[in-house]
């Protein structure tokens, strides 16, 4: 059976911009109201890593410090290891997310070092984030595909998503980093992680490399998933993935999700308002096929 309703976790503020050209905190913060006047009430609003190795989000402590925060909406943050946390808490992040990798050849290429060392270094996060009361995500990358290693066993999925989830994330989101899944494939991927981590504890974050986001999530729904990750106006990509394309655009998903009875509670007039402010920051066609349609 299908959901009523849906969870959208906004990821454009940070896997979008992780991957354009930097832009300032000002428009950072615009972008986050605007998503937030929408009704969008979880935002990934920057990322604590290491600045020299993405300089996009250097900035994530004053987008943090700075936003106004609007009533009911969570404000997180991407948290490779304790010293991303220490930040992210003294920036005041609701909650935290944590990254790994299905993947070994992605793990070593994003956060420099293999899938076990990465849960190593989760420990101590995860220890600090309970004493602080923050929630913790848990992301696994490469659900679908690698882009250095190819096929990734669905076995290995399902190994790493329990791992965080047995960590105490809250909920898991499984990335298909590349965006080359098709909907067989997905739906068996995610049928396989639901048998060791509640399916209502799963979240789905498609990137739309191949143009295959949207079928892969309908595929999903019936799974009964109901949470996906999408960015606005499709931003982004990955920079340790080369050639991936932005997360599917919020506002396609939203609309699909609406013209099928599911609720989002995301006024997408608004929402596609949001997407094409920062689309002209960047100087980019807004990657919203949705949010072209209804500007003309
Ligand atoms: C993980 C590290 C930090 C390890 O980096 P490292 O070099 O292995 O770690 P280190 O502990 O040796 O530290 C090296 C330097 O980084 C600093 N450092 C160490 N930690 C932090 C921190 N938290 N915040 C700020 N600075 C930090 C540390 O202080 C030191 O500074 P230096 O002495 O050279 O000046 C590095 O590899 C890194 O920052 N990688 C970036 C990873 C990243 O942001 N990837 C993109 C996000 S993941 C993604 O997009 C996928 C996802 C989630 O969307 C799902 C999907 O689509 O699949």
């Amino acid at each position: 059976m299908l959901p009523t309703k849906v969870s959208i976790f906004e990821v454009g503020a940070r896997d979008g911009l992780q991957n354009e050209v930097p832009v300032t905190t000002a428009d950072k913060l615009t972008l986050i109201t605007q998503l937030g006047d929408a009704g969008v009430k979880r935002i990934e609003a920057g990322s604590f890593v290491s600045p020299k190795w993405v300089p996009q989000m250097a900035d994530s402590d004053a987008v943090l410090q700075q936003l106004k925060r609007q009533a009911g909406v969570v404000y997180s943050a991407l948290t490779p290891n304790l010293k991303g946390f220490e930040l992210a808490l003294a920036a005041r992040a609701d909650e935290v997310a944590i990254f790994g990798a299905a993947s070994e050849s992605f793990s070593q290429k994003n956060i420099n070092c293999s899938i076990d060392e990465s849960i190593e270094r989760f420990i101590p996060l995860m220890e600090a984030a309970k004493k602080h009361n923050i929630p913790v995500r848990g992301y696994v990358s490469c659900v679908l595909g690698c882009p250095y290693e190819g096929d990734i066993a669905v076995s290995e999925v399902a190994r790493v998503s329990e791992i965080l989830y047995k960590m105490g994330c809250y909920e898991i989101s499984l990335g298909d980093t590349i965006g080359v899944g098709t909907l067989n494939k997905a739906r068996q991927m995610v049928e396989a992680v639901a048998k060791v981590v509640p399916v209502d504890k799963l979240a789905l974050h498609f990137h739309d490399t191949y143009g295959q986001a949207l079928a892969n999530i309908l595929a999903c729904l019936e799974t009964g998933v109901s949470v996906f990750d999408v960015s606005v106006a499709g931003l982004g990509g990955c920079p340790y993935a080369k050639g991936a394309s932005g997360n599917l655009a919020t506002e396609d998903l939203v609309y699909m999700l609406h013209g099928m009875g599911i609720d989002t509670g995301i006024d997408l007039a608004k929402l596609a308002l949001a997407g094409d402010t920062i689309s002209r920051v960047l100087g980019r066609a807004n990657g919203s096929k949705v949010a072209n349609a209804i500007r003309t």
